[in-house]
């Protein structure tokens, strides 16, 4: 497949648009004009982008569809916001096309307001497997924008659900890894079956140098280093350190946000790339994907997600079929697989919000409404006077204090009340032991005894509030039975036992357990939900 023009127009348009996020930056970021929390710079970015890259394509390929990430409700409905974007896109496209930018395309030197709007709306095609299609993520790693760290502008061509071609520009990555403070900006490429290069942003009209991926083996294995997202809500840190333990490999991992991970693993300055599911329900964006998989798979690499299954764009906008991401050299990604297989624990619940709560925004009324927290905090951590502290702000709108109270509050309300249900659970498990030990002739007794092991640990566990007995169920196929594990493992057996011994003491197990089971996997979410709010609001390392 001839892909020269359109690698021409991707470069060119991703190119233009990292250049017009620096401006955004600079002007809106850099300078502080912002407050931290504030993130409309980052939406500004994202509008002008989208709309800079969608209209050069619409020009040069009038029928192609085009999945992105935004849609122009928003400044739709916003003057403001829409006027600062209209000036951002008129603004690059007003700058002469330079050599080597895209020939024979007549850009027009400024755009009207809606042709701009209408090709930010380009982007909402809920994508196909099936023809031509492209795919954009205006600004990769928003929160690598904000900090000043890693983001890029990702573009890819999609034929047939198969990605043929990918660039990806990344404004703060230095063209030259051995010169960190060198100049930064630079745009990657592939095009499927010829290869994976890079060249600088600022040269238009450069050639494109090929990039591959370092030559590691099984046996260098243990010298690789493996990069993985700045965000702990991304991808499991705790999971890759494992993984990393497993490998032998004991470099610290490198944190950069946006599809800069791919890049940097395509050209050599890291080797392996991890993506472990934090949540059972995230489905993966394909924009978040598309060109980087093109971009290691050229560059010699092997790009799955965690259970070893190629990525399948063929389900619209999302990877709903695949979990997670693994990427490293063809030659050692069995090896990481393997080591993914048998140290990521796969997620056995979802939090029911899974937004960075604490770090995107304040914690508001509506927030907690369209989170259902306000609900689940009611049922679940039992804090009384929650609502009334929400409700009482007439803005609506919690503080840094008000927030920790609140999480203090719900992590020592939940605390109580599973306290309280395990020491009914232990009281029924007591009497019927008592029961079972002075009638040990009877049938069955010594099963019955043997059934009721199975809530101990926990329960000794909680009662205690210490660690006394960790049993880890690691087994690849006893994993996916959700938590409780041991607990559903123990009413499953005392099924059988009913089976066998028909009698009520036997009855009397199983009801007990399965009593045990089902609060056990109550308690259990809610203190997953208290943990993760904690995680949320002071951050993983003191969760
Ligand atoms: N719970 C989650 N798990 C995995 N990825 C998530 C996520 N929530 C958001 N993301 C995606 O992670 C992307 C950033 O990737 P990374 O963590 O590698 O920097 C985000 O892209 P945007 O920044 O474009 O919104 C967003 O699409
Ligand atoms: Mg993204």
């Amino acid at each position: 497949m001839n892909l020269s023009r359109e690698l021409q127009i991707a470069l060119t348009a991703t190119s233009r648009a990292a250049n017009l996020s620096k401006n955004v930056f600079n002007s809106l970021v850099a300078n502080d004009s912002v407050t931290k929390n504030d993130k409309s710079p980052v939406t500004i970015a994202d509008y002008s982008c989208q709309s800079l890259v969608s209209l050069l394509l619409s020009k040069a390929f009038p029928s192609d569809p085009l999945v992105g990430e935004e849609d122009a409700d928003v400044l739709r409905q916003s003057a403001e916001l829409k006027d600062k974007v209209i000036g951002l896109v008129n603004n690059e496209l007003s700058i002469p096309l330079k050599h080597g930018e895209v020939d024979g395309l007549d850009l027009g030197s400024t755009q009207q307001e809606n042709t701009l709007l209408d090709a930010i709306d380009r982007g909402t095609f809920q994508g196909s497997s099936t023809g031509r299609m492209w795919c954009l993520d205006p600004i990769d790693g928003t929160k690598g924008f904000l900090r000043g760290g890693q983001y890029a502008v990702c573009l890819a061509l999609l034929v047939d659900a198969s990605v043929e071609l990918g660039v990806i520009a990344c404004p703060n990555l230095p063209v030259n890894p051995a010169q960190p403070d060198g100049e930064r900006g630079v745009v990657f490429a592939a095009i499927k079956g010829q290869g994976a290069f890079q060249r600088p942003i600022s040269q238009s009209n450069g050639a494109l140098e090929p990039i591959s991926m370092n030559a590691i083996t099984p046996s260098t294995l243990s010298s690789a280093s493996f990069c993985e997202s700045v965000e702990s809500g991304h991808s499991s840190q705790g999971d890759a350190a494992n993984i990393a333990n497993e490998l032998g490999i004991t470099k610290e991992p490198v944190r950069m946000d946006s599809q800069a991970k791919y890049c940097s693993i395509s050209r050599g300055d890291g080797d392996v790339y991890l993506r472990l599911p934090v949540s059972a329900s995230y489905e993966e964006k394909i924009w978040d994907h598309a060109p980087g998989r093109l971009l290691v798979a050229e560059a010699g690499g092997k790009v799955t997600d965690i259970h070893n299954k190629d990525l399948d764009f063929s389900h619209g906008r999302t990877l709903k079929h695949n979990k997670g991401v693994i990427a490293a050299h063809k030659d050692i990604h069995a090896n990481v697989i393997k080591a993914v297989q048998k140290r990521h624990s796969a997620p056995a619940y979802t939090p029911s919000y899974e937004m960075d709560l604490f770090a995107e925004a304040p914690l508001s009324w509506q927030l907690c409404n369209s989170m259902n927290l306000r609900s689940r905090t009611r049922s679940i951590f039992q804090v009384p006077d929650f609502e009334e502290l929400v409700d009482s702000h007439p803005s609506q709108i919690l503080d840094e204090d008000e927030q920790t109270a609140i999480v203090e509050k719900l992590e020592k309300a939940n605390a109580a009340s599973n306290k309280q249900y395990r020491i009914v659970t232990a009281a029924f498990i007591v009497v019927q032991l008592t029961y079972l030990l002075t009638h040990l002739s009877a049938s069955g007794s010594l099963i019955n005894l043997a059934l009721l092991l199975t809530p101990l640990p926990s329960l000794l566990n909680t009662l205690t509030s210490r660690d006394l007995i960790t049993i880890r169920i690691t087994h690849p196929h006893l994993k996916y039975i959700p938590e409780p594990r041991s607990h559903l493992l123990g009413v499953a057996a005392s099924i059988v036992g009913l089976a066998l011994y028909r009698n009520a003491a036997t009855s009397r197990t199983l009801t007990i357990l399965t009593f045990s089971a089902i609060t056990e996997f109550w308690m259990r979410r809610s203190e997953k939900d208290a943990r993760e709010l904690h995680k949320l609001k002071y951050g993983q390392k003191s969760a």
